[in-house]
């Protein structure tokens, strides 16, 4: 490969990719991953995580928590239906992704999910503010145990993950942590029902979307059906890896770069013929966060192509529009 093709593979994505890099955290040094990041996040912005670490039982329990969930009647999943503060269930056509970029989205997603995210006490001075409250729990017992464990597994992942990322883009290596310390996390027990035969062409089980935050790190079942969008516009299938997650550059991480790293579209079908499952874990930043142009990716002929954002900010402007249940009135 001569100079040139090289420069041009780590800059450009290859529209003609047919696969997604695995980039595998065994025994690598931090200087490695971080090329292996950039490169990835530069190109096409999705790449697969391999060997992070997670015990093969906390993702299992987490699945079968997942599949207890689902399962049970519709009056039980609606008893803790979500809340003002983003946390419960969320039945089948309640969103409709109105802020895609990518696409006009007219028909709602068909999935249901179970939303966790970060849990904020009520002594905890953010209590009650949005965003900022009690999850919500079904009655099943373990069920809690489970889910906990693997969100514990996952942010543990997460924060050391930090450090490649901030290296990769020439930072020193502690510097996203501040922006950690009341970190901003969504964990999503997915369902999806079998893609109905007769289902519209623009029917999904997730419309085409880019995610809000930092970074999504998604284990997915064995069904198949996620897809991710190369700069040409087709679409590349991200089929299931044993002992992968999928992970992706979000809005604000895009936004951080200056755009280098890509918050790429990506949607979903289930086409298996049976239930899909899978769990994102999404790692954002404080919603106290400002995020502004990095330093190292501006300068002379790149100049900051956003202005500052508070986090918080944005990510409510995005539910607000996407969920049908923030449309509603507040209860009294
Ligand atoms: O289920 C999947 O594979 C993708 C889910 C997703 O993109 C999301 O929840 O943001
Ligand atoms: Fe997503």
């Amino acid at each position: 490969m001569g100079k040139e093709q090289a420069l041009m593979d780590t800059s450009v994505e290859v529209a003609s990719r047919q696969s997604l890099p695995v980039i595998s955290f065994a025994e690598r040094d931090e200087a490695t991953l971080a090329r292996q990041l950039d490169q990835a996040f530069s190109d096409i912005g999705f790449c697969y995580f391999s060997d992070i670490g997670i015990d093969k039982a906390l993702v299992e329990g987490v699945f079968a928590a997942s599949r207890r969930f689902h399962v049970q009647p519709r009056a039980a999943k609606d008893a803790i239906a979500m809340n003002r503060f983003h946390r419960g269930y969320m039945a089948p056509k309640t969103s409709i992704i109105e802020t895609s970029s990518v696409a006009k989205v007219t028909k709602p997603n068909d999935s249901e999910s179970f939303m966790l995210m970060h849990e904020v006490a009520p002594d905890d001075p953010r209590y009650g503010r949005p965003l900022d409250g009690p999850n919500l729990w079904p009655d099943l017992p373990g069920f809690r145990e489970a889910v906990v464990a693997y969100e514990k597994a996952m942010h543990g992942f997460s924060m050391r993950l930090l450090r490649p990322l901030a290296l990769a883009l020439d930072l020193p290596r502690d510097w996203f942590v501040p922006y950690f310390e009341q970190p901003t996390t969504f964990l999503r027990l997915l369902h999806y029902p079998p893609h109905a035969k007769n289902a519209a062409e623009d029917a999904f089980g997730s419309a085409p979307h880019t995610d809000y935050g930092f970074i999504t790190i998604l284990c997915q079942d064995s069904s198949g059906g996620l897809e991710v969008r190369r700069s040409d516009g087709t679409w590349l299938p991200a089929p299931p890896i044993a002992g992968t997650w999928v992970v992706n550059v979000a809005d604000m991480l895009s936004r951080w770069t200056n755009g280098r790293w890509q918050s790429t579209p990506h949607r979903v079908k289930n086409l298996s013929g049976g239930d899909r499952y899978s769990c994102p874990y999404f790692f954002d930043m404080s919603m106290d966060s400002t995020v502004e142009v990095l330093p190292t990716c501006q300068g002379p002929g790149r100049s900051a192509k956003w202005p500052a954002v508070r986090y918080g900010d944005y990510l409510l402007e995005r539910l607000d529009k996407n969920y049908a249940y923030r449309k509603q009135p507040e209860p009294a």
